[in-house]
């Protein structure tokens, strides 16, 4: 739930769409002055500013959070500019795979005497609309405070797990980092299937997205589990039941959805180095 107390100053760096989202969400809830370094422009309201470069970052600014939202291929030249500006900064890293062991490597290649804390963090695009799910883990050695302020940012625009363990943020990262993309690849091909059906366009699409949004809600809502919900929607004989004799064949949903988790997972493992 979001906290009254301002949230804290963060060095935005990389304001794509995952780090749009995020900041939609907290200029929203009140932030400290906070920057945002994107090559792009980006209008924020006063008192928050835009720097194209690290050199474009006021020299008085010092974040409480430095969070690192670029892509993991591309991030190694940006972190080795930012360790020779910031050098103990709370690191808190949204980027896919990247180890702490790596992002602190890296931040320290210019600047041996950079000592950042790592905070990894896997939040999910619906954060711009509040109702993101971020796994987050911190390194030994991170403080209460620091882990707090952390989860305040991500709590911010949705909720937050925290993980034991570093290499579980890949499993989150397969689960719910990635998870929007299978339910919107869901809606398309309902929708798609219902124009099979001889439904007009609009109102297959209508119907999918519909649904979805209701499923999705009704889960959140109800305390009983998903599979009691669907035996609900299961009439004995009915419709549901013969297209679940489809979806749940060992060798279609189950194992589609089971083997299309262990992949991202598996490539967020590649991206460690
Ligand atoms: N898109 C998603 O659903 C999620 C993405 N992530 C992670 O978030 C990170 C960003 O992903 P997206 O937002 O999808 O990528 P994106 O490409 O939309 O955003 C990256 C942004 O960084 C900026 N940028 C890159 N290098 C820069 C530099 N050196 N200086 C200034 N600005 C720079 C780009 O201009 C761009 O606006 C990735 O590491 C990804 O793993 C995490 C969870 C979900
Ligand atoms: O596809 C990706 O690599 C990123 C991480 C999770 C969602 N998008």
């Amino acid at each position: 739930m979001p906290s009254s107390s301002p949230l804290p100053s963060v060095l935005l760096v990389g304001c794509g769409k995952m780090g749009n989202a995020m900041l939609e969400g907290w200029l929203k809830h009140g932030q400290k002055p906070s920057v945002v370094l994107d090559r792009h422009d980006h209008a924020l309201p006063s008192p928050h500013h835009h720097a194209r470069t690290v050199a474009d970052i006021p020299a008085d600014f010092t974040p409480d959070i430095v969070i690192v939202a670029v892509k993991p291929q591309k991030a190694d030249a940006i972190l080795e500019e930012l360790g020779q500006h910031f050098s103990n900064p709370v690191l808190l890293s949204v980027m896919a795979g990247r180890s702490i062991e790596s992002l602190t490597k890296t931040y320290k290649k210019a600047n041996p005497s950079a000592n950042p804390t790592v905070v990894r963090a896997m939040p999910n695009t619906p954060c711009a609309i509040g109702a993101g799910i971020t796994g987050l883990y911190a390194e030994a050695g991170t403080t209460a405070e620091q882990k707090d302020q952390c989860d305040a940012l991500l709590r911010s625009v949705g909720e937050t797990v925290w993980v034991e363990q570093e290499n579980l943020i890949d499993a989150v990262t397969a689960v719910s980092g990635s998870g929007p993309a299978y339910i919107f690849l869901l809606a398309e091909l309902m929708e798609k299937a219902g124009i099979e059906q001889g439904l007009p366009p609009e109102t297959a699409r209508k119907l999918a997205r519909r649904t979805i949004f209701g499923a999705g809600a009704l889960l959140d809502h109800s305390v009983l589990d998903a599979s009691e919900l669907r035996i609900q929607v299961t009439s004995p004989g009915g419709t549901t039941a013969e297209a679940l004799k489809i979806l749940m064949q060992p060798d279609a949903w189950p194992k589609a959805v089971s083997q299309a988790i262990s992949a991202a997972a598996h490539r967020a493992h590649e991206l460690s180095s």
